[in-house]
């Protein structure tokens, strides 16, 4: 009996594998099927394999490039397609659009007990939610964005001053990578609830967050472009899987810590002036405020950060930039439209045509967010640039596709040029802006944090440049920078000098 079971398992495995073999054909074929009169690269027709070989080999930028040739609708995994068409994009995410959100977007729920913003796939559950907190995100509801960020931006003045501020007898090189992160999550959780983290203060990556969120970029990408991989963590595993708020380091703490925050809001400050105050007044749960404030953290601290970093680099490696940038700053301070001695306000800095040029130059040659954010194309279909897309194709941006478009931004699109915004005619500067801001997403599910993004990254930018003198370590290479869905920089080494003691 014993022998029997034997012989039977021996032969059981290669028709098992056989049976997997021949499931994984018919089901690739039969998803190559539906979507084959849409152009793309040959292996994203049957695979998730060509997302998943980009988002690891850190190479999306180059590869969304590449699909140009296949014109604006192409197809980049058996259910997905991206375009670079904006005036496609609007009409998806317009405000009487049909289109709801794909299953991508499950990818992102980190807390499996709330959806977030993010995660909110009923169309109708999102824009109450997004209508509840609209007062909070745009400062509308008593909420200081101007205020709580000048104090952050001191904090890092002083951050600079204490520990890397090098004299001719004395060099210290700082990481502006990490600089930048400690900046951005500091500045966010003080809106969200009142108070930092504290990293500026620590000047340490407190519970490993900044080390863990480098680490997995690449695998979380890899986890939201794959649905075999978005369904494991959307299963009864994901306890076992997802951050947990009693890890003691990473993501799973810094939950844990905002929820601390959240909890204390409600039961000793419920009108409290930050974000979680306003959205307390607006009728959100502890839960939902909880939820919240995770999105806060993952989709406001690395975004904001890669553009102050790109801006910097550019700004800091191209003389004529620099300058142009030096002379127009010291001149509004000379004529009183700026403080000498106040940080800079949003409303000044956007009367700074050359500042206004450099940041959305800023978010076009690196948009952080590259492509995906998948619509889901209603059922009956949709016909987008004379392609059919049947019922449930999930449809994404190519945002760097877009922002290296020649069309738009000219046959140097692929270098960072603050003037092209100057030189040219009104009409001309409004086209190419409202194209920089897909970097935002547009319409009905546009970023929540868009006023927050451009006040601060007005603010840092321009204090950072006023103040200190940066210099890069090393020119021949400044960085290390690859691509997913996201912009994965790092090792950007500089010396830090105050601009008046050269
Ligand atoms: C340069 C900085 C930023 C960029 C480029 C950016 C980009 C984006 C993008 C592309 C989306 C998705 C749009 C879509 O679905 O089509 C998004 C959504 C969102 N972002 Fe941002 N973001 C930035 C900063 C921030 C900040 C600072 C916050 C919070 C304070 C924030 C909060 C959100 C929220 C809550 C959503 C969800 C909106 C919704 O579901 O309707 N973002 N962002």
């Amino acid at each position: 009996m014993l022998i029997f079971n034997a012989v039977d398992s021996a032969q059981l495995l290669p028709f098992g594998a056989g049976a997997l073999a021949l499931y994984y054909v018919v089901s690739s074929f039969t998803a190559w099927c539906r979507l084959r009169h849409v152009p793309g690269p040959f292996l994203a027709s049957f695979s998730y394999l060509w997302l998943v070989r980009n988002n690891l080999l850190g190479i999306s930028s180059t590869q969304l490039l590449s699909l140009k040739k296949y014109g604006s609708v192409v197809r980049v995994a058996p259910n997905y397609v991206l375009t670079d068409d904006p005036a496609a994009l609007r009409r998806i995410s317009g405000p009487r659009s049909a289109y709801g959100r794909d299953d991508w977007w499950t990818g992102l729920r980190i807390d499996p007990r709330q959806d977030n913003m993010l995660t909110t796939m009923d169309t109708a559950a999102h824009d109450r939610l997004k209508a509840q907190t609209a007062n909070g995100y745009n400062g509308r509801d008593n909420v200081d964005i101007e205020g709580s960020l000048n104090t952050q931006i001191a904090q890092l003045k002083a951050l600079i001053r204490r520990c890397y501020i090098s004299t001719p007898a004395e060099s210290r090189n700082a990481d502006l990578v990490w600089l930048i992160r400690f900046f951005t999550l500091d500045s966010v959780t003080s809106l969200a609830y009142g108070e930092p983290f504290g990293y500026m203060e620590a000047n340490e990556d407190l519970f490993d967050f900044n080390k863990e969120f480098q680490e997995l970029s690449k695998p979380v990408s890899v986890v939201l472009d794959t649905p075999i991989l978005r369904t494991l963590i959307n299963s009864p595993l994901a306890p076992h899987i997802m951050p947990k708020i009693t890890d003691k380091k990473g993501m799973g703490r810094l939950i844990a810590l905002g929820q601390e925050f959240v909890r204390r809001h409600f039961a000793t400050d419920p009108d409290s002036k930050d974000m979680v105050g306003s959205f307390i007044r607006h009728g959100l749960s502890q839960e939902q405020c909880e939820a919240e404030c995770v999105v806060q953290v993952i989709a406001g601290s690395d975004t904001t950060g890669t553009t102050i970093r790109t801006a910097l680099l550019f700004v800091l490696s191209t003389p004529r930039i620099y300058n142009s940038f030096m002379e127009e700053a010291r001149s509004a301070i000379n004529n009183g439209d700026v403080s000498s001695s106040a940080p800079i306000t949003y409303s000044q800095g956007k009367k700074l045509p050359y500042l206004q040029a450099i940041i959305y130059e800023a978010l076009r040659v690196r948009p952080p967010a590259l492509y995906g954010h998948f619509k889901s194309v209603p059922p009956g279909g949709d016909t987008v640039n004379g392609i059919f897309l049947p019922g449930g194709t999930a449809i994404g941006h190519n945002l760097f596709g877009l922002m290296m478009s020649e069309d738009i931004f000219g046959s140097d699109a692929d270098t960072f040029r603050p003037e092209r915004f100057l030189e040219c005619d009104a009409v001309k500067r409004v086209e190419m802006e409202r194209a920089v801001e897909f970097a935002f997403g547009t319409g009905r599910w546009m970023c929540a944090g868009k006023l927050v993004a451009f006040t601060q990254l007005n603010k840092v930018i321009f204090e950072l440049l006023r103040t200190f003198e940066i210099q890069l370590m090393h020119p021949g290479r400044p960085w290390e920078e690859d691509s997913a869905i996201f912009w994965h920089q790092s090792k950007m080494m500089v010396r830090i000098t105050e601009l008046s003691s050269r």
